[in-house]
């Protein structure tokens, strides 16, 4: 279980919220919304480590992720909204290093399945710079089906996607949740995960 208590996180001298407390179970849904700039990467972000808090606490399982440090990134999916792709690599490449990174030993079949089922057969083997921004997005969301962490933490996975793609993203997330996998994410989208209740966490 992941929990947060009394998170403060600033960019500068900016303060972008204060005493922010929420917990995630296994099962639960959780979207982080408010307008432009109110700190929703930055709090995916610090929940994910790459940024320090300027108060507060987050803990996993119990413990407090600094101590964690490692065996908590390994039961971690960060998807940001830019592609943590590498354009001159292929999709396959692609996820197989970053499978690899997450300390997954990808073969090249799963691999290929995976980038199937996200529509991207017959492009497996193209450079990612020559495919669309859906395709890009899509090849970077494959990480989805080759994850075995517990907690996805997506910055607006929903981005470029069109409907059949926006639909196999809902179904994923079904999929990890019926696991009692955790999922936070944030979109300007409309998400909906059938038979799941879907919690808000609104930063004003
Ligand atoms: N590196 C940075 N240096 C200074 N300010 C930053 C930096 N990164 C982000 N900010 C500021 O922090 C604030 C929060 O940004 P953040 O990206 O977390 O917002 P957001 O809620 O995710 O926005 P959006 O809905 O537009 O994606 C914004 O005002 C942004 O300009």
């Amino acid at each position: 279980m992941l929990e947060v208590s009394n998170l403060a996180c600033s960019r500068g001298d900016h303060p972008l919220f204060t005493d922010l407390s929420f917990t995630l179970e296994a099962g639960e849904l959780l979207q982080v919304q408010g307008e432009n700039g109110k700190g929703k990467t930055s709090l995916l972000r610090t929940l994910c480590g790459f940024m320090q808090p300027v108060a507060g606490e987050i803990r996993w399982r119990g413990e407090n992720v600094e101590e964690l440090d490692e065996d908590y990134f390994a039961e971690l999916l960060y998807l940001g909204h830019h592609n943590a792709i590498k354009d001159e690599l292929n999709a396959l490449e692609n996820l197989q290093i970053s499978a690899g990174l997450a300390g997954i030993e990808l073969g090249e079949k799963e691999a290929v399945a995976a980038l199937r089922r996200m529509g991207l057969k017959g492009r497996e083997h193209l450079p990612v710079k020559v495919l669309s921004q859906g395709q890009r997005r899509r090849a970077a969301l494959a990480r989805m089906l080759v994850s075995d962490a517990p907690l996805w933490v997506l910055d607006e996975p929903l981005t470029a996607l069109d409907v059949g793609a926006v639909g196999l993203i809902q179904e994923l997330l079904g999929e990890h949740l019926a696991r009692d996998g955790m999922v936070i994410f944030t979109t300007h989208q409309p998400l909906v995960v059938e038979g799941v209740e879907l919690r808000r966490l609104v930063l004003s």
